[in-house]
């Protein structure tokens, strides 16, 4: 059980409060030139990335009191409350063991008197073996031809983490091997992805862990009858659908042969999962090594966190500093820019990890909160994100931390786009912290032949006040080793924040209320008569009833 710590009552959060005060006048860029050593001492490195947190409105101050919060909200006991199997999750009275996903084979970890690493990798091993037979073609659909097209169908955790995953690995993915993602409700996703595949030769993974999620369950239907105009007979089901799913009987009831399920358990939270079966796709792309090179890279995350001190420890530091600008600094939103195409999903997986889990506003003693949780996520990647919202981030009115993300090495040859890249990516945390004054406004115009009165006019628009916050990861190769262990970070700094925010960050009961009243309405829909709502609803569903 995680202990109910309110962090508004612990002594490192009121010095925060009146730190923050005092740090108002604070500038990022003076305190580079009054420290030589700034950046050795706020970034961190090892075989896989540098981190830089230097760019950021703290000082060595700041950092003590973040260090301070920790340790009176009892994180490090927490981490090992995870790690251990405790049942955290009190919500839905389970165990949180995303983390024994991601152990070596030789680890053991017993709840209940079951050694669950050796669940994971007898599991594990029943997905590499498959992997292994569709990859070299002995898999075969029912008119004797190989797959070459993979269609998952999945929704939250069950689409964003394995989609996610395949395109941040696509460079290492089997070029022969088309792979689709189905996931919306609405028609036209999976009308898409029909156009493009040949029955033959489609093998459809069915991702659940409930395998009763609405739109998940009403794609799989619809592919399942498109498939069945094609298919000689309801055998041959078998050899073009598998499941991924904790329900064994509803899979078996859609008609699923339960030999080819794949399971996991009910202490992996959706969006925690890819680290499970549900990584299918991932590892039919990019095969079982480089899955489980994936694996180990959390693994190594998992491990950092647990050990490493305060000021060495990647996630405590991303997950403090996260903390300094939402409760004291007013920060309503973070940016997560990753300039690197193929994370071009790595922020819409990052909103459900963190705004799924730390959206929450009743602590763990089931009272209102009365600080502020879990900020808004959003971002896109490098250099598109340049030519759209940048100029808010530079010159609009909130504060918006943001985190760069940036692979040294590409996984291409066009090193001259890489150089451009790059050159961005180092550009735009320089300039959110140095702005441009105004006498370098002036001193622009003047060299451009402007006139005076032009350069008194322009000259408010062209200041940029800086003193942005950033932090910058820079890896040194994007390997399936690298982005396991760049994930886990997120999910890290998410836990610990979480901890100490004390609030329940594995469940999800927000999004029951909507799924809830779509069920009562969708038989009004069928039947052509509103039910009793309000009267905005009410008129929005009778204009649909009066114009379909
Ligand atoms: O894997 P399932 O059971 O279909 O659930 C899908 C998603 O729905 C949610 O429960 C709510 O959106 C997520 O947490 C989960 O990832």
């Amino acid at each position: 059980m995680l202990k109910r710590i309110n962090p508004t009552e612990l002594q490192s959060w009121r010095e925060l409060k009146e730190h923050a005060e005092n740090m108002r006048s604070f500038s990022i860029q003076r305190a580079f030139e009054s420290d030589k050593g700034r950046f050795e001492n706020l970034s961190i490195q090892n075989d896989l990335f540098l981190f830089d947190y230097s760019k950021h409105l703290i000082t060595d101050e700041t950092l003590g009191l973040l260090e301070k919060l920790v340790e009176e909200a009892e994180v490090k006991s927490a981490i090992q409350s995870q790690l251990q199997g405790e049942f955290i999750n009190e919500t839905e009275n389970r165990a949180v063991l995303h983390t024994a996903l991601r152990k070596p084979k030789s680890d053991s970890l017993t709840i209940d008197g079951e050694d669950v690493v050796r669940l994971v990798h007898t599991e594990l091993d029943k997905m590499y073996a498959f992997t292994k037979k569709v990859r070299n073609g002995e898999w075969k659909g029912y008119s004797g031809k190989a797959i070459r097209h993979i269609v998952n169908i999945g929704i939250g955790g069950s689409d964003l983490g394995p989609r996610m995953v395949y395109e941040a690995l696509y460079p290492f993915s089997r070029p022969d091997l088309q792979f689709h993602f189905v996931s919306n409700v609405d028609g036209a996703d999976i009308a898409k992805v029909l156009r493009h595949i040949d029955p033959e030769r489609t093998l459809f993974i069915i991702e659940s862990k409930t395998f009763t999620t609405q739109e998940t369950m009403t794609n799989a239907h619809t592919a399942r009858r498109w498939f069945l105009e094609y298919a000689p007979n309801e055998a041959a089901i078998a050899k073009h659908f598998v499941a991924v799913s904790t329900n064994h009987q509803k899979v078996a009831e859609f008609g699923i042969d339960t030999a080819n399920v794949f399971g996991f358990w009910d202490w992996v939270g959706g969006r925690y999962s890819v680290w499970s079966t549900i990584g299918l796709p991932v590892c039919l792309a990019v095969g079982s090594e480089n899955f489980a090179q994936f694996l180990a890279g959390a693994n190594e995350t998992d491990l950092h966190t647990a050990e490493k001190p305060f000021r060495e420890n990647v996630p405590m530091i991303m997950a403090t500093l996260g903390i300094w600008y939402r409760n004291f600094m007013n920060a309503e939103s973070t940016a997560v820019l990753p300039y690197d195409q193929h994370l071009n999903r790595f922020a819409a997986y990052l909103q459900q990890g963190d705004m799924e889990s730390n959206g929450k506003s009743v602590d763990r003693a089931g009272k209102k909160v009365d600080y502020q949780t879990g900020p808004i996520v959003w971002g896109e990647p490098g250099t598109n994100g340049q030519h759209a919202f940048y100029q808010l981030i530079h010159q609009g009115t909130s504060l918006i931390p943001c985190d760069f993300i940036a692979s040294v090495k590409a996984q291409h040859n066009l090193d001259d786009h890489q150089r451009k890249l790059l050159a961005n990516y180092f550009a735009q945390t320089e300039a959110l912290m140095k702005g441009k004054s105004e006498e370098t406004v002036r001193a622009e115009l003047k060299a451009a032949g402007k006139s005076d009165d032009e350069i008194e006019k322009l000259v408010p628009f062209k200041i940029f006040d800086g003193n942005k916050p950033t932090t910058s990861f820079l890896f040194s190769e994007m390997t399936p080793k690298a982005l396991g262990s760049l994930i886990a970070l997120y999910e890290q700094k998410i836990f610990i924040q979480g901890v100490i925010w004390n609030v329940f960050s594995f469940d999800q009961w927000g999004v029951e209320l909507g799924k809830q009243l779509a069920n009562v309405i969708l038989p009004e829909l069928e039947n052509g008569k509103a039910g009793d709502h309000d009267e905005s609803t009410t008129g929005l569903i009778n204009y649909y009833l009066s114009k379909r």
